[in-house]
């Protein structure tokens, strides 16, 4: 994996408004509508990260769930974290059905 650079990662950002980018990583915060919600949400992450063996550093207080994401093999982002980002979006906030 490459380590993506400051301008490669605010440009992959705009696809992701929900997160930002600072210290080396990029970080998103998820409000739900209680803990069951929150922690079902974590439990369906927790399988996509195992699929794609790239785990977030994450924490969960009550009904918010705070998430950064990097790449330790290169001390920053990579392409890797943006496939999880855009995993965990699609179990956050689905796109609404027709
Ligand atoms: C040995 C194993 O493949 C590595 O430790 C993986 C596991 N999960 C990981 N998760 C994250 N977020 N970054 C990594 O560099 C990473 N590396």
């Amino acid at each position: 994996m490459n380590k993506l650079s400051e301008e490669e990662i605010r440009v992959k950002l705009l696809r992701f408004p929900d997160w930002d980018y600072y210290d080396d990583a990029i970080h998103a915060e998820f409000e739900f509508e209680n803990f069951k919600d929150c922690f079902s949400a974590m439990s369906r992450i927790a399988f996509e990260c195992e699929a794609l063996n790239h785990h977030p550093d994450w924490s969960n207080v009550y009904n918010v769930l705070t998430i950064s994401l990097s790449t330790h093999s290169v001390n920053g982002v990579s392409d890797l974290d943006f496939k999880l980002a855009e995993a965990i979006e699609s179990i956050v906030e689905p796109e609404d059905e027709e």
